[in-house]
């Protein structure tokens, strides 16, 4: 029998934790504040910002949202970071990826202070993850150490095999599993002979963007596999990057999409403004 490993549930769990923490932060009057910036339209970006918005709502964090026009210039868009950069009262500042063209998404990332980086984008917070002494957490690789953990699901002295190596989900997801003493592959779309690469591993993470990509030839039987793809199918319907039917009595255990990582993606983002208002 595969279980499911409920995100939406323990996502649940630690919004309710961090409503006890902002009560305490709100007595001493200081208010959890996260600047959420989003340039031009996309509709998957959109239902991003609004599901962190309420869960801001939720457990006490102000969520200031601003939407900007597509046509914004990278000018424009450093100064307004630099503005909360300087502003003692935001604690976390995160914009919304991928940006317009016009805007290098490396120099925005830069800008903003590695202090209220709560994306963990920064290069001082990847530098400092990947050294073993983090600072700040990418949301995504965070929500799935915590999920991995609420199932007593060991990840010391495993084969862990990463699909995928962008800066928000492989790279520090690679680094996050190494320091928990994993021992890591990372597959990407170079690599070779790649189903027989991810049949070693234990632990199997996919974030490739390719709907229903991971079949059951990717898998050894019994792993434990971790889907953050999040793709619509040609009917329209959310799926994520493996193929759900086929995990089924196969692998161990699975996280759903939609229902897993995406929700422990939002809490943690939660969760690390909450740590930076209580370090300010
Ligand atoms: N649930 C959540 O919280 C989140 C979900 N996502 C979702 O996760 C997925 C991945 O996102 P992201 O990391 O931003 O994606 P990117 O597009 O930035 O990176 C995709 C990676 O997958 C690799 N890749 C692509 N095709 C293949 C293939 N056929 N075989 C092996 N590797 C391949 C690419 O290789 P190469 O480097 O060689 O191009 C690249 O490294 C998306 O579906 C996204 O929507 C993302 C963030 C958060
Ligand atoms: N600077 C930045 N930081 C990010 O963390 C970031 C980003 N840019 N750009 C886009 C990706 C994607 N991402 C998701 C967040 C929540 C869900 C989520 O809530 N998913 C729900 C439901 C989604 C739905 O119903 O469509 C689920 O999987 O159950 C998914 C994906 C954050 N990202």
């Amino acid at each position: 029998m595969t279980v499911l490993l409920d995100g939406k549930k323990l996502a649940t769990t630690v919004r309710s934790k961090l409503k006890e923490r902002t009560a305490t932060l709100r007595a001493k009057g200081i208010i959890p504040r996260l600047v959420v910036i989003m340039v031009g339209d996309n509709s998957a970006s959109a239902v991003y910002v609004r599901n962190k918005k309420r869960a801001a709502t939720e457990v006490g964090i102000e969520a200031v949202d601003l939407h900007l026009p597509g046509t914004t210039s990278q000018d424009e868009l450093l100064a307004l970071i630099d503005q909360y950069n300087q502003d003692p009262k935001v604690h976390g500042i995160l914009v919304q990826l991928p940006l317009p063209q016009q805007i290098d998404e490396k120099v925005v990332t830069q800008a903003i202070s590695p202090l209220k980086d709560v994306d963990g984008f920064h290069p001082m917070n990847v530098g400092q993850l990947f050294m073993g002494t983090p600072q700040a957490f990418p949301c995504t690789p965070r929500g799935i150490m915590e999920l991995l953990a609420a199932y007593d699901i060991e990840v010391a002295g495993k084969n862990v095999v990463i699909m995928g190596r962008s800066n928000i989900v492989g790279r520090p997801m690679a680094a996050l599993m190494v320091n928990h003493d994993a021992t890591v592959t990372i597959t990407h779309s170079k690599t070779q002979n790649l189903a027989a690469i991810t049949r070693q591993a234990d632990i199997l993470v996919v974030a490739i963007g390719r709907g229903e990509f991971v079949t059951k030839d990717f898998v050894k039987p019994g792993a434990v596999v971790v889907d953050v793809g999040m793709n619509h199918n040609a009917e329209g319907k959310l799926v994520g990057d493996v193929k759900r039917d086929d995990m089924l009595d196969h692998a161990s255990y699975l996280t759903p999409v939609p229902g897993g990582v995406g929700p422990m993606t939002i809490a943690m983002l939660m969760q690390q403004t909450v740590e930076f208002a209580e370090r300010s």
